[in-house]
């Protein structure tokens, strides 16, 4: 029956189920139940003109929602975009004169009635800031909201047949826990702790709560048996033996945690005496079955409602508020109080009948930003806040979705936020869920109040499926990740272990608590573990090698690239510098051909004489070289002694001075042409002068080319240095090839060895283990 199991670790009434009940599982269907509660207007709000008309209770069912002028839905509809009123549909609507009683009857007493009949069940306040979800869940103490009268409901219930001992603790998701003597000491002093962490206060309790309460505690719970030892074997109820039971016992739990910013925080957990001291941040783990739960979370045993409630405030203490524009005492968390029923058979050694879970949430006020006027920590908040409660409805708009077989199956994102992954369960078969929505009626609030609205429309189409027994908690079939089946830890084995597990999830999130599992299993395990790390190991060396090969071979590759690339570029490189420096030269030599051309062109133009000009010059001068000629002969006849010395004298005189006047004449035309081809000979010495000095600016050219060339040579050598560079890289590679194949070979020995080594150790094992039997 339980053989398997640990000493102190029960089995979950799950298997008790299947042992006592099989056969009597009976699969039911339902509507999610969603209920409307309206908050009544308070004095500031009427005088601040928030009553507008905008919500109509049409009957019991029905209610209309009607766009006041300034919202954003009447604007839209002026553009003819949406509606200006809405009509929504409700399990039940229940409006602002509701009592928290009527509220109760209406909606929860179903709910705790088959909770005590061993039906898990989550009731989640949805609504935003300031609509009434505190109000609702909690009450206030004057007039309690339906946790402190379902509490009442209960110990109604168990009064009389309450088991008063400490030692059967529920853990983990549906396990319940044996506690020795020194393990009940501590529970109580834990108890004890907490209360003392509560001050003295006027006892304010809820009126309902602490009237029913008095006489809650069963006088030592005359029948209640007692346990031999810590370690005694629970047995575990037949159905004929359920059956025979007169009555049965009960005990009861509670835990209270919050979600805020992501981060689960216990709020029994007290207070740091130091405030900067962090609180303890909770993990969700799951269970062998899949099942989510807190771990670490505390759950207090409690007596009567009194108890509970003090809880609760000590919880409220804890709980992280904050004024915000809209409530003076927001919640910024979600906040989820739950209570388990454990139920024992009344017989002279209890055993366990089941447990069952209800969970009542208040979520975080959904908001816009804006209208809060948040900033900094209340944005973070907020942003947090708006996110799980967008998943939420995520999760319940594709469960929705998967309803309808024509369409198809959507993917549940419950794992997404913390939030969605407690509450995956009771979407899942673990039991009932409710919703309450809670709204006001302020105009200023009514595109916020329209969203809810539409979000509970939805939900309010969620087909729920549950098995309908008493204490049958966790259906057997529990989803792990993406509604998969969840692994089981004593599952694994090399057979059994996924191919592909995804490492992807944090440890924190995913851990698998092994201090459920049994000392073989355990031993198992370890075994299992040992050989995957040796094959780990093996599989991640030879990866290691190849890798190292596969790298070596591509930085070679890279290299021999990279050097032909290299070689390639200095080819191209030194036949573009040649090519640069031959147009160079031939571009000065160009020019200078062209220079010399030019200036013996302008010499050619400046001295030019037009052919008529230079033969009508030539006969002046012939006629001049005549003239001259015929003078002179004149002349020497003239020199023979004449008859008549007078009239020779005379001649003479005349002809020397005709003579000398034409000489001067020559003269002067000789000196002009001499001034002249002075002239001239200047000018073509400039000429010259300039033509060298650009001539020695050629050369200069020239010369700079020159060194330019030399220059590039230089840089020619340098790149030639640097290809050998590479060339000894590409060795280098060569030697690194050499070595991973080394490397390869110490591999191939190492396995050899280790597989000895590992026959070895499971020789001794057995001896060992031989021995020891
Ligand atoms: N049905 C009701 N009758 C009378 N007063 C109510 C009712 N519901 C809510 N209130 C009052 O309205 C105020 C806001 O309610 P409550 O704090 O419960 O809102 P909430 O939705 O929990 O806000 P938050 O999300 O910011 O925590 C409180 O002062 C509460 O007493």
């Amino acid at each position: 029956m339980t053989e398997s199991m640990s000493h102190d670790v029960l089995p979950s009434p799950m298997e008790l189920s299947e042992t006592s009940h099989s056969g009597e599982h009976q699969e039911m269907q339902e509507p999610l139940k969603v209920y409307l509660r309206v908050r009544p207007f308070s004095k500031a709000e009427l005088e601040n003109n928030e009553n507008q008309g905008c919500l109509i209770i049409e009957n019991e069912e029905t209610v209309t929602f009607q766009a006041p002028k300034e919202s954003a839905a009447m604007r839209n509809s002026d553009k003819g975009i949406g509606q200006p009123a809405h009509q929504f549909t409700f399990t039940q609507v229940f409006g602002p004169d509701t009592s928290q009683h009527e509220f109760f009857e209406g909606t929860m007493s179903e709910i705790v009635k088959a909770y005590t009949d061993g039906m898990n069940g989550l009731v989640f306040a949805y609504g935003v800031t300031n609509s009434g979800k505190s109000f609702t869940i909690q009450g206030c103490p004057k007039d309690g909201g339906i946790l402190p009268r379902s509490l009442d409901m209960i110990f109604n219930h168990i009064k009389g047949r309450q088991y008063t001992k400490m030692n059967l603790k529920p853990c983990f998701s549906n396990m319940i826990k044996q506690l020795n003597d020194i393990q009940v000491k501590q529970e109580e002093s834990i108890k004890a702790v907490l209360f003392a962490s509560l001050k003295e206060e006027t006892e304010s309790t809820w009126k309902g709560a602490s009237a029913l309460a008095a006489s809650d505690v069963p006088s030592g719970s005359c029948n209640s048996p007692t346990f031999a030892s810590e370690y005694l074997e629970p047995k575990f109820v037949s159905a004929e033996l359920l059956d025979k039971c007169q009555r049965t016992l009960a005990s009861v739990w509670v835990s209270f945690f919050e979600i805020y910013n992501e981060y689960i925080y216990d709020l029994l957990d007290v207070l740091p005496a130091m405030k900067h001291q962090k609180r303890k941040v909770l993990r969700i783990c799951e269970d062998q079955g899949g099942n989510s739960y807190i771990k670490d979370l505390k759950w207090i045993n409690i007596k009567n409602p009194d108890e509970a409630c003090k809880i609760l405030k000590i919880g409220n203490k804890n709980k992280s508020l904050a004024c915000t524009r809209m409530n003076q005492q927001s919640s910024r968390s979600h906040s989820v109080f739950s209570i388990r029923l454990l139920s024992l058979s009344d017989e002279d050694v209890p055993n366990i009948i089941g447990v069952s879970e209800l969970s009542l949430c208040d979520l975080a006020g959904s908001e816009r930003c804006h209208k809060t006027q948040t900033f900094g920590d209340r944005l973070k908040e907020a942003g947090n806040i708006n996110n799980s409660l967008l998943i939420l409805g995520k999760c319940i708009a594709a469960l929705k979705q998967n309803q309808n077989p024509k369409l198809r199956p959507a993917y549940i994102p419950f794992r997404e936020s913390k939030l969605t992954r407690l509450f995956q369960p009771f979407f899942c078969g673990k039991g009932k869920a409710c919703m309450i929505v809670n709204i006001n009626q302020c105009a200023s609030t009514y595109d916020e109040t329209l969203h809810v609205l539409k979000f509970s429309a939805i939900a309010k189409q969620v087909i729920q499926t549950f098995q309908h027994k008493m204490f049958d908690y966790f259906p057997k079939k529990h989803f792990g990740r993406e509604g998969n089946f969840a692994v089981h830890f004593d599952d694994i084995s090399s057979e059994h272990l996924p191919e592909d597990t995804d490492t992807s999830f944090s440890e924190a999130e995913e851990e698998i608590d092994i201090t459920i599992l049994s000392h073989e299993d355990l031993l198992k395990t370890t075994e299992i573990l040992k050989e995957k790390l040796i094959a780990e190991r093996q599989s991640k060396l030879q990866l290691e090698v190849q890798i190292r090969k596969e790298m070596a071979e591509a930085m070679f590759q890279q290299l021999m690239e990279t050097e032909k690339a290299w070689s390639k570029r200095l080819e191209d490189l030194k036949e573009c510098y040649e090519e640069k420096l031959e147009s160079k030269f031939e571009m000065y030599k160009e020019a200078i051909k062209k220079h010399a051309y030019m200036c013996s062109m302008q010499q050619i133009e400046e001295h030019y004489v037009p052919i008529e000009e230079f033969l009508a010059e030539q006969a002046k001068v012939e006629d001049r070289d005549m003239r001259i000629l015929q003078m002179e002969q004149k002349l020497e006849q003239n020199c023979v002694p004449s008859k008549n010395p007078n009239l020779d004298t005379i001649e003479g005189e005349f002809n020397s001075d005709i003579k000398s006047k034409a000489m001067q004449r020559a003269l002067e035309a000789l000196q002009k042409q001499c001034e002249e081809k002075e002239e001239l000979i200047k000018s073509l010495k400039l000429k010259i002068q300039k033509s060298n000095e650009m001539l020695q600016e050629a050369n200069n050219a020239y010369r700079k080319a020159g060194e330019e060339n030399n220059s590039l040579k230089q840089e020619l050598i340098l790149k030639e240095l640097e290809v050998k560079g590479l060339k000894n890289w590409a060795e280098r590679g060569h030697e690194l090839e050499a070595t991973v194949t080394h490397l390869q070979e110490q591999l191939e020995e190492r396995k050899r060895f280790l597989s000895t080594e590992d026959l070895k150790y499971r020789k001794v094992k057995k001896g060992f283990f031989a021995n020891l039997k």
